[in-house]
């Protein structure tokens, strides 16, 4: 748990730990130092020695005075330690998740992501405010007035550190058992998440399939999951506290009765015996709920683990020495295979999606891809962008692995348009320099005036600088499909990845497509997942793909001439559902 703490927060973190914990062992020794007080205090009372009460009883005020100021001293710093591992966590977080590879983020591990952001910074606050200090307490004081007991009677100081290791065993036992159950309570809570976020954003397909109101079965599994788990878990904490209690209770019932015993023998002094039971009390006393501040570490370790998990998770690898730049965009697929990694809902690793494909998109030309659904072509020109790495062959850009760049270089080269267009709550403006913050307002109008955005900033009531919602709600798809390909404009990188709508678009933003698609042509390098019959038509070659490789590649007039896939594949969808045709961007909006 500790150690899962100080990976999260460095070495300052490790050094602080070191010292809070010394303080708070210090506070737990001052605490039993002056329980193991009240025996003389309570002696003396009896001898009727006044002297030597008053004595003790400043010794037991001092030290327990000592005690009170460290607790303070203490407890401000688990507060200030919490603060800091908190924003640690936060940073760490923040900095794994841009260096993730791209593919990783699917809606499952966004949800357990927020999950585990947030439960466990609550649980970082309350271990080293909470718990930390308490439990450190509840083990040294009980030991110090075990020790302290030798000095006064030393078999009954002996019992008591006798007991000391049953105790421990059974609180660990107690421990173990809650920890695992803590777990599954854990990633129960973390699926019910996830289901949950799915359900509010998934309102609108669950009305459209006439899911109502909260009949969404994974959720209501999710639910019940969770409750099981919770049940489990209670019964396992219940037991857990009954065998502690037990164990401890025996404990404390064999040292009365050594007491007595040692007592009835005449080898040891009543009064003084039932001050020592007195004090055995405060031995047992806070090792009876030494199983439940257990338990509450461990919830936090399973949060704080699941915290340290994620930002241990390995990163794209950069090249030790990244690659320069290349001057010329050739894009090259050599004998690339690509599986998908497991994941929640596909825990092995599949079947090879990708299989030894190879394919050429030369500098500044175009290729499209066409292929059936499911054969690859989101996954290849995701590559590109290192969104996944291959598990065998190479990508290149410009004769160099995309590996062997630094990925802010390779970034900088790219210019994505995918389908799932998310703009950012902020301007119209600003969200079209996202593709180019150094951009001039000239240039960022200019892509705008192309890609048919002007018309947009005209409508909304503040224009340019009105907001455009959450995701860019207050645009229609068609609007934000616009401003992303003004962003991708205004970016003017040398190699364009365009993943052309397969849904039917309005006719401007159709005609923005196929002009930018028009534009780009012949200055970057441009493969297109192309629908329309507009882009195949306009594209250099074609790239047919089937099962993860690319069966046919040639010039549209090519592949219809060979009468295979392709020709096949065409005349089928030209026949049933025409593709579409080029439109023409209407008179200034071009
Ligand atoms: N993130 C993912 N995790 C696991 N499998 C995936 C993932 N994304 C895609 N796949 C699988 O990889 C295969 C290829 O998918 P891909 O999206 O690349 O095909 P596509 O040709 O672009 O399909 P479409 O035209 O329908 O978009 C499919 O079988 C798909 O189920």
């Amino acid at each position: 748990m500790i150690s899962a703490l100080i990976s999260i927060g460095g070495t300052a973190t490790r050094r602080a730990f070191r010292g809070f914990l010394a303080l708070a062992t210090l506070v737990g020794v001052l605490q039993g130092i002056a329980l193991a007080t009240l025996v003389p205090v309570l002696l003396s009372l009896y001898r009727n020695d006044a002297g030597a009460a008053w004595y003790w009883l400043a010794v037991l005020g001092l030290v327990a005075a000592a005690g009170g100021t460290l607790l303070a001293r203490v407890t401000m710093w688990g507060f200030h330690l919490a603060m800091d591992v908190i924003v640690a966590m936060h940073r760490r977080i923040g900095q794994r998740l841009v260096e993730l590879p791209i593919g990783w983020f699917t809606p499952a591990t966004t949800g357990r992501t927020s999950h585990v952001a947030v439960r466990g910074t609550m649980f970082v606050a309350q271990t080293a405010m909470d718990i930390l200090v308490p439990l450190t307490l509840h083990v040294v004081t009980p030991l110090t007035v075990a020790v302290a007991t030798c000095f006064y009677d030393w078999r009954m100081g002996l019992a008591l550190l006798a007991a000391a290791p049953v105790i421990w065993l059974s609180a660990t036992v107690a421990g173990r058992r809650n920890g695992a159950a803590e777990r599954r309570i854990h990633d129960a809570a973390a699926a019910t998440n996830t289901r949950l976020l799915e359900f509010a954003e998934k309102q609108l397909t669950l009305r459209a399939a006439g899911i109502e109101g909260t009949a969404y079965t994974p959720l209501d599994d999710a639910i019940d999951a969770q409750r099981r788990a919770g049940r489990r878990a209670l019964w396992s904490s219940v037991l857990g506290l009954a065998l502690q209690g037990l164990v401890v209770q025996t404990a404390f019932g064999a040292a009365v009765t050594l007491g007595v015993y040692l007592t009835v023998h005449g080898t040891a002094d009543p009064v003084h015996v039932v001050a020592l039971i007195g004090l055995c009390a405060q031995f047992t006393g806070p090792l009876k709920i030494l199983a439940e501040l257990g338990t509450a570490l461990r919830r936090s370790a399973v949060e704080v683990g699941a915290v340290r998990d994620l930002v241990e998770l390995d990163g794209l690898p950069e090249p030790a020495t990244p690659s320069p730049v290349p001057p010329r965009h050739d894009i090259a697929f050599h004998d690339v295979t690509f599986a998908y990694e497991p994941g929640p809902g596909h825990e092995q690793r599949g079947q090879p999606v990708l299989n030894r494909l190879s394919l050429t998109v030369p500098h500044r030309s175009m290729v499209a891809l066409v292929g059936p659904s499911g054969s690859g072509k989101t996954t290849l020109t995701r590559l590109i962008a290192r969104f996944w790495d291959v598990q065998d062959g190479a990508v290149t850009l410009g004769g160099t692995d995309v590996r062997d760049f630094a990925t802010d270089d390779l970034m900088a080269q790219l210019s994505l348009v995918f389908q799932d267009v998310y703009l950012f709550d902020d301007t119209l403006e600003a969200n079209i320099r996202l593709g180019n913050p150094e951009a001039t307002d000239e240039q960022v109008r200019r892509a705008a005036e192309f890609a048919a955005v002007t018309e947009i900033a005209e409508r909304l009531p503040n224009g340019w600088h009105s907001s455009v919602g959450e995701g860019g709600r207050a645009l229609s798809g068609g609007e934000r499909q616009r401003v992303s390909i003004a962003r991708a404009l205004v970016k003017n990188a040398p190699v364009v990845l365009f993943d052309e709508a397969t849904a039917a678009l309005d006719p401007t933003t159709e005609a923005v497509v196929a002009e930018s698609i028009r534009l780009l042509a012949g200055r970057a390098t441009v493969l297109v997942i192309a629908h329309s019959l507009a882009t195949v038509a306009q594209a250099d070659s074609i790239a047919f793909l089937d099962g993860g490789a690319v069966v046919e590649h040639g010039t549209h007039e090519d592949l219809l001439e060979r009468n295979g896939r392709y020709a096949q594949f065409w005349r089928s969808h030209a026949g049933e559902t025409p593709l579409r045709t080029p439109v023409h961007i209407p008179a200034g909006e071009s």
